[in-house]
């Protein structure tokens, strides 16, 4: 098993050499055109399978939920979305064409006993963290239960990584007339803010490496943000894959769905829940006031491996189970902020349980029904009031002095709203006994509310201690009040929950609004780090 580990690893610096000349790049990015097979008749245009180019890149956002956390998680309410210009990319990069060894693109396509056993693997790396790195083999289950891979190396497992591939390889498996996969190298990037700076660099230069940071720790002693980064990992990851294997990069956007229902399907798998999938809809969507999808969707697709698992994948990813069709909206998709506002995140570094919030806040919610569902209803009606709010003025070109005047009464309204929406959280706070806005989070809200140019913000998402977001004038002087604040602010109040803010730090992330992007024209930019 070494030598076949070995074996890739030897390829792949082959490989990564190749792509670090630029005369090579030049050959990935121009050279390698994708050659459709005939179609299949079974198969949508969009799907037709393809020989791999070399090199394939998707990226998605990370996401903010404004308004609707816990509400979302009720098809009755609906959550306001904001997708982020921080973004997760995957880099597939072909290592084997098929299980020959051979780089060539495939002929005739082979059934699985015509070829010569030569095993199938994936690599996928994550440079920016201390060794994060999981070498899987490929295998493909009995009686139609898809493809499964198992990590061959030491080391913690990633559940979103491999169910991941679980779920995309088993798709891409079924639909592609040949069923040679070829082996992989995947590479993962995170833009900066996804996780905070904690540990002190030895030098900048040391620790930047093109846009993306080299964090210096290993990924599971990295302190999150709260972006939302297994959502656009997962999604990034199975899209990518996908791409790579079965369709030309300019049809993305005509299979956005699909993706969706896929990685939704390997997001749920790999956190062990079913979720609101908000972050995974803003991944591949962008921002929008999303609605979630009835969870029985994904009730019977059992767990990958199992007998008839391709096919159940295929049902659920092409919407074609009539009892149980794919029911989220997305209104507003790609909704933007008014003109002159911008949103900006304060990392405060505390960090927070989620799923135990969420379990307490529904165990709250089922015992005081009625008082809940009065709040989550006034809550929902604020939250929609200030949607609209929003975007009242959205691409309005009036003279400059109505614009003006127009955009300081969105600020005002807005501002109005948001101590509403507040107020409402807190007294969820009070009567479920989660630190939703926690007390040192308030008096941190009140105290950036105050700066001239600060609209209002809020504890977005499941609230807690993750990084608060803003709405303020877009305006260069606004950010640096913040700043000046931030540098000496600590909490001085006792925190309901035992939480302490000794340091707030402005995130260089803002407001992105797009969903998936295939990056293939920006392979250069992950070059210093393949
Ligand atoms: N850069 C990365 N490379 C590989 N795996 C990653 C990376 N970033 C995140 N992950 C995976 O996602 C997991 C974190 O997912 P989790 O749902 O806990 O965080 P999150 O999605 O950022 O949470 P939140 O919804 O609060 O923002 C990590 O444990 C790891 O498995
Ligand atoms: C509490 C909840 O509604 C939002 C969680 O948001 P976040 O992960 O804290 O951004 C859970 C969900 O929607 O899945």
């Amino acid at each position: 098993m070494h030598d076949v580990v070995d074996n890739l690893a030897h390829e792949e610096a082959r490989r990564r050499d190749a792509i670090l000349c630029d005369e090579t790049l030049y050959q990935v990015d121009q050279l390698e055109p994708y050659t459709t097979h005939e179609p299949s008749s079974s198969l949508p245009s969009e799907l037709m399978p393809v020989h791999p180019n070399a090199t394939t890149a998707v990226s998605a956002p990370g996401k903010v939920l404004l308004t609707g956390g816990y509400l979302v998680l009720d098809r009755h309410y609906t959550g306001t979305v904001f997708a982020l210009d921080a973004r997760i990319h995957a880099v597939v990069q072909q290592l084997q064409r098929d299980r020959k060894g051979s780089n060539q693109p495939e002929t005739p396509p082979t059934t699985d006993d015509a070829v010569d056993n030569q095993p199938e693997s994936v690599i996928v790396r994550s440079p920016q963290f201390i060794d994060a790195v999981w070498e899987y083999g490929v295998q493909r289950c009995e009686q139609g239960g898809g493809v499964k891979v198992t990590q061959r190396n030491e080391g913690p497992r990633n559940p979103f990584v491999e169910t991941s591939l679980n779920y995309a390889l088993t798709y891409i498996s079924y639909i592609a007339d040949s069923k040679d996969l070829g082996s992989l190298s995947v590479t993962i990037l995170a833009d900066n803010d996804y996780y905070s700076d904690a540990n002190k660099p030895a030098s900048n230069s040391q620790r930047n490496r093109g846009a993306f940071r080299d964090f210096g720790v290993k990924l599971q002693d990295a302190h999150k943000t709260g972006l939302g980064s297994s959502a656009a990992l997962v999604t990034a990851l199975v899209s990518a894959l996908v791409m790579h294997r079965t369709m030309h990069p300019d049809d993305l956007p005509a299979v956005r769905d699909k993706l969706h229902n896929l990685a939704q399907a390997a997001h749920c798998a790999a956190q062990g829940k079913v979720g609101s999938g908000f972050d995974v809809g803003a991944a591949v969507f962008g921002s929008c006031s999303y609605r979630r999808f009835s969870p029985s969707i994904l009730e019977g697709l059992g767990d990958a491996g199992t007998p008839g698992f391709e096919e159940r994948l295929f049902s659920t990813v092409e919407d074609l189970d009539s009892a149980h069709p794919w029911d989220t909206e997305f209104m507003d998709v790609g909704m933007k902020l008014p003109p002159g506002m911008q949103m900006v995140l304060c990392d405060v570094d505390c960090g927070s349980q989620t799923p135990s919030m969420v379990r307490k806040v529904l165990e709250w919610r089922k015992q005081d029904k009625e008082e809940a569902d009065q709040l989550w209803d006034s809550l929902q009606a604020n939250n929609e009031k200030l949607r609209l709010e929003l975007r009242r003025n959205a691409g309005s070109r009036a003279d400059p002095e109505t614009e003006a005047a127009l955009a300081a009464e969105v600020s005002k309204n807005a501002r109005i709203l948001i101590q509403r929406a507040r107020n409402l959280l807190k007294t969820m706070t009070e009567k479920s006994g989660v630190p939703i806005e926690p007390r040192v989070q308030t008096e941190l809200l009140d105290a950036v509310s105050a700066v001239d140019g600060v609209i209002g913000g809020v504890v977005p998402g499941a609230g807690g201690y993750d990084a608060v977001v803003l709405l303020i004038r877009d305006e260069i002087e606004v950010i640096q009040r913040l700043n000046q604040l931030f540098e000496t602010y600590q909490s001085q109040v006792e925190d309901d929950f035992g939480g302490k803010i000794d340091r707030v730090r402005m995130l260089g992330v803002r407001h992105g609004s797009d969903g998936i992007k295939n990056e293939h024209n920006n392979l250069g930019n992950y070059l210093p780090w393949l």
